[in-house]
């Protein structure tokens, strides 16, 4: 179940987690998860629009980069800092709405059943580990899910909402489409990427919106590109609520 990238060695910079400016950035009001009923409340956390210190002045770069590009542009922030308890939320949720979909019932499948659905899930969601060495992502506050929005205020469209657990999700896929429309919707992607990776976040391969800086899914993927490179991740799991306290 650990993927490659969760065995590259973590040592945390311990820069701060800090509060993206909403007056910045475009967000989804109200947030995604918040309006599941996502427990956030459990980690201490009022609000998942936290980043690291860098991460955060990495994506006021990429912004700048955009609305050199296209002015009046802006980033949308749809997810930012997600603590465990929350990734187990939306673990669970993504595998009922699966089932529904499927008009399973969660009593009458098989365990194998359980687990094939599962590490469907887990090719778009990170597990929820609690593990130091194996923290989620979104836990460490390096990574962000985020999308554009034009000058007219409109949320650009990328042939595919974020979260869905399907192959429209992957960056490329309607890199090689012959439909006028799809071509859109890669160019779209191109922009966002264009100045996320710039600014010097990585992308997820499975997903055109999720990017980070910092972390192991980042290191790992600068490795990859960079042949004989050995990075490391700078930012592990971040707690509001110190041990001890
Ligand atoms: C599914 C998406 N919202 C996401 O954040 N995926 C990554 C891999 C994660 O769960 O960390
Ligand atoms: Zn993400």
């Amino acid at each position: 179940m650990i993927k490659p990238y969760q065995k590259i060695l973590i040592q945390d910079c311990g820069e701060p987690l800090v509060p993206i400016s909403l007056e910045q950035f475009a967000v989804e009001s109200p947030h995604a998860y918040q309006k599941l009923g996502a427990p956030y409340h459990l980690s201490g956390v009022d609000s998942p629009y936290y980043v690291r210190q860098e991460v955060l002045e990495r994506l006021i770069n990429a912004q700048t980069q955009l609305q050199s590009n296209y002015p009046g542009w802006n980033i949308l922030i749809f997810d930012a800092y997600r603590p465990v308890e929350v990734q187990q939320f939306m673990v669970d949720y993504t595998l009922a709405e699966i089932l529904k979909a499927r008009e399973l019932k969660p009593d009458l499948i098989s365990l194998e059943q359980h687990q094939a659905i599962l590490e469907e899930v887990y090719q778009f969601w990170a597990v929820p580990s609690l593990e130091p060495a194996t923290p989620p992502p979104h836990s460490t506050g390096a990574a962000i899910d985020v999308t554009l929005v034009n000058n007219t205020g409109k949320i650009v469209d990328m042939g595919s909402p974020i979260d869905e657990i399907s192959p429209r999700s992957y960056p490329n896929h309607f890199a090689t489409s012959s439909h006028s429309e799809e071509q859109k919707y890669h160019q779209n992607r191109q922009i966002l990427a264009e100045v996320m990776i710039l600014a010097g976040f990585q992308q997820h391969q499975n997903e055109w919106w999720h990017f980070s800086y910092g972390d192991q899914m980042w290191a790992g993927l600068t490795n990859q590109q960079e042949n004989g490179n050995k990075s490391i991740a700078k930012y592990g799991r971040y707690s509001f609520i110190k041990s001890g306290s």
